[in-house]
């Protein structure tokens, strides 16, 4: 058995859960908590407007809050949106549209500069979606970003693909793939690397939390801190899920099954972090 590290040196690769536990104990202080929402804290609902957070995270969330240094929300989702389902948790700092929007703790909501002047386009992107798309694609639109999804109907797979990469093609805009949804953003360079490679400045540890390919990109800024910064200790955690989690799993350090199942998670991590 491999010993388990207490000091404030990193653990090896690859992780077990005891290590990380162990491992962040001693400098929950320094910690910040990144959690992804969709698929991580909140289970996937074939409605993108019914879902809620799993049982046990907010609690949990709130507890954490006031334990380890931030807890942080970094999402595809508005703030606005995220701020409607985490009511009462104040001390939280959300990123939303992959960091195109931010808020800390109950401040006002701040957008990059740079995708404003893509609204409208947005906003005509949409209703052109809703107007050409077969029924059975259901079309989110996030004021600078709109999502298509096909998880009802996953036989429309390709074609809602293929009009979403035409359409951004015409129109100079960027794609995401994700779980049954391709989603059209701003060419504006925000992602969730950037957001997190920026929030862990001043931190000694990280967790992030997430289930799906653009969260890889926030795995691989926490991979890169610890390249430059000797005594940062990042953990990168999956959320299981039949469509993305191989891929997601296998850059992470260790896999939770579910959202409900890492609301337990949060709920041990406030006893283990206090
Ligand atoms: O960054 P996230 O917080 O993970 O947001 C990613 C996308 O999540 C939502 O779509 C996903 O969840 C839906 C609700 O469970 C589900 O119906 C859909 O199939 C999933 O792709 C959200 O609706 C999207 O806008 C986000 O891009």
């Amino acid at each position: 058995m491999r010993p388990i590290n207490t000091g404030n040196q990193r653990p090896p690769r690859p992780l077990t859960a005891e290590q990380a536990w162990q491992a962040t104990t001693g400098r929950a202080g320094q910690c910040v908590l990144f959690f992804d929402f969709d698929g991580t804290l909140a289970p996937v609902h074939d409605d993108p407007t019914a879902v809620q957070p799993a049982p046990k995270v907010l609690a949990a969330l709130d507890a954490l809050a006031s334990v380890v240094q931030r807890v942080a929300i970094v999402s595809a989702r508005p703030v606005e949106f995220l701020r409607d389902h985490f009511v009462g948790l104040t001390d939280v700092d959300l990123y939303g549209l992959y960091g195109l929007e931010h808020s800390h703790g109950s401040g006002e909501t701040v957008t990059e500069e740079a995708a404003l002047p893509w609204v409208p386009t947005m906003a005509e992107l949409a209703q052109q979606a809703r107007d050409e798309l077969p029924a059975g694609a259901l079309v989110e639109y996030k004021r600078l970003s709109v999502a298509l999804h096909y998880r009802t109907a996953p036989q429309l797979a390709q074609a809602v693909e293929t009009w979403g990469r035409e359409q951004a093609e015409r129109r100079g805009l960027r794609v995401q793939i994700g779980r049954m949804v391709i989603e059209i953003k701003p060419p504006v360079d925000r992602d969730k690397g950037m957001v997190i490679g920026e929030a862990v400045q001043g931190a000694g540890c990280a967790w992030y939390f997430g289930d799906d390919v653009s969260d890889i990109k926030a795995f691989a800024a926490l991979r890169a801190r610890e390249e430059t910064h000797p005594d940062f200790f990042g953990v990168c955690v999956a959320v299981a899920n039949p469509e993305t989690g191989a891929e997601v799993s296998t850059a992470a350090d260790l896999t939770i099954d579910s959202p409900e199942a890492l609301g337990d998670f949060l709920t041990e991590a406030v006893h283990r972090f206090s």
